[in-house]
């Protein structure tokens, strides 16, 4: 369930906002003012913070990057606010949603957040991927550390959300970070909170993921990026059950049960001294490996109706069916971005598709790869990336860019499996997305992201 949180009248539209989100299965938190706003983001968190434009948006911006707390703001109002909304934009605010609400824009920004939409649960009809479920049904009942690996895009989080939903911890919160999204200062402050005064913007304490995940679930997404300090301090949690807070002088306890997936070969990375062993058998006393698409072939079209139905839903679009010659493309393509690739490939179908069915020329597929691409190999040994030519007399940093944003488009936006390919970590990856945003270039949009500027890559 994704967590929203309202700073303004409900009175008014956003009332509207909130009523959209509530039945799309969002949890609501509210607040009247910015100040009161931020007192709840320290308290609970949410996954995205709507505010009225009439409400100074600058000023919780800043103080959410001064205390180091990670929720995207929207900025909404009026389409007449134009000049207010580029200012919370320039503040720092992730997007305008203008007033009164469109649904499908709440329902897509709760996406864009990170939040999952109303629990729906893994489609699967392969016998692969069936075996894997029931064996998660069993494990959902344990209390013990889980480790989810497979490759980018194969479902991991829809996963863990249903390992959750199915064990006795139902009821509590299902709380999710993305541990290569943030920096290593920020995501220690996501993760463990603060105290009043821990670093100088930190002016009042705050419950970081794993108190905010007290009573639920916590996934821990990407592991594998996380650096050696931060495995340490995870270690502690699990081992003692409490969390120190930064600054905090008494830990505090709680009682959660950690997921954690990665697309890395964590033991591989054991073995290279990337990432501690001791760690590695604690997350790993239960583990469950999603196989790629490609090796789940009965799923593929049972998921394209689903996305097709879900995106004419979503798009007030009428239902059309994947047309024979169009399920051909679908099943025999290898998938290398996995569901997610299906996702973004039927998405765009089924804007494209005209006259009753979805046909094969809405479909739009990446090149097919040769079986060596899919291992996690070095970038010299894969062939995904483009050729970049005429390369004497060029600066060093103008190719990087090329490589990069050409990557990127290859592999529709997304970044865990465009860093996989470029060989550099996503934190690094992210960084220099960053920095050509600045510089006015334009950056492929993450999948399910409309193409504005954001802060965040
Ligand atoms: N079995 C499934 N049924 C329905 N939707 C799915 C299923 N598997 C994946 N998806 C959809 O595919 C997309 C990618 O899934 P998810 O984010 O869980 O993958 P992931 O393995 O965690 O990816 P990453 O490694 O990049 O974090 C999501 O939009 C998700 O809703």
């Amino acid at each position: 369930m994704s967590r929203l949180l309202i700073v303004g009248s409900l009175e008014g539209e956003l009332g509207a906002a909130a009523r959209v989100a509530i039945a799309r299965g969002a949890k609501l938190a509210h607040a009247e003012g910015v100040a009161a706003g931020l007192g709840r983001l320290r308290a609970e968190g949410a996954d995205l913070a709507l505010v009225d434009l009439r409400h100074d948006v600058a000023w919780l911006v800043q103080a959410l990057a001064a205390e180091r707390i990670a929720c995207p703001v929207v900025a909404c109002g009026h389409a007449e606010d134009a000049d207010a909304a580029v200012r919370a934009i320039e503040a720092g605010a992730r997007d305008f949603l203008p007033l009164p609400p469109d649904a499908d824009l709440i329902v897509a920004m709760l996406e864009a957040a990170g939040a999952e939409p109303a629990p729906e649960g893994p489609i699967a009809r392969d016998p692969a991927m069936l075996t894997l479920l029931a064996r998660a049904a069993q494990l959902a009942r344990a209390e013990a550390s889980l480790l989810i690996t497979g490759e980018s895009g194969t479902g991991k989080e829809v996963l863990a959300r249903h390992i959750h939903a199915l064990s006795r911890r139902a009821r509590g919160p299902f709380v999710a970070l993305n541990c290569a999204a943030l920096p290593e200062t920020l995501l220690e402050s996501e993760l463990f909170g603060h105290e009043k005064g821990a670093f100088s913007g930190a002016v009042a304490a705050r419950k970081g993921k794993f108190e905010q995940a007290d009573g639920g679930t916590l996934l821990l997404d990407e592991i594998g990026e996380m650096d050696p300090r931060l495995q340490a301090k995870i270690l502690r949690v699990i081992q003692e059950r409490e969390v120190d807070r930064l600054g905090g002088t008494a830990p505090v306890k709680v009682d959660v049960r950690l997921l954690a997936a990665t697309h890395r070969d964590l033991a591989a990375d054991v073995a290279k001294g990337r990432f501690r062993e001791d760690l590695y058998f604690r997350l790993n006393v239960l583990a469950l490996h999603i196989p790629p698409l490609r090796g789940r072939p009965a799923d593929i079209l049972p998921l394209a109706e689903h996305f097709a139905a879900r995106y004419a839903r979503a798009n007030g679009l009428p239902l059309r069916a994947v047309s024979p010659l169009a399920r051909a493309a679908l099943a025999a393509h290898t998938w290398p971005g996995n569901v997610r690739e299906l996702e973004n490939c039927i998405h765009r179908a089924v804007l494209l598709a005209e006259g009753t069915e979805i046909g094969p020329e809405v479909i739009e597929l990446t090149p097919p790869r040769t079986q060596e691409a899919f291992a996690d190999a070095p970038v010299a040994q894969a062939p995904a990336a483009p050729r970049v030519t005429g390369l004497v007399g060029r600066k060093v940093e103008e190719v990087e860019q090329e490589l990069i944003l050409e990557t990127l488009s290859h592999c529709l936006g997304n970044r865990t499996r465009a860093a996989e390919i470029l060989g550099i970590s996503i934190r690094t990856l992210r960084n220099k997305l960053q920095e050509y945003r600045a510089a006015g270039i334009a950056v492929p949009p993450a999948p399910g992201q409309a193409p504005i500027p954001l802060p965040y890559a």
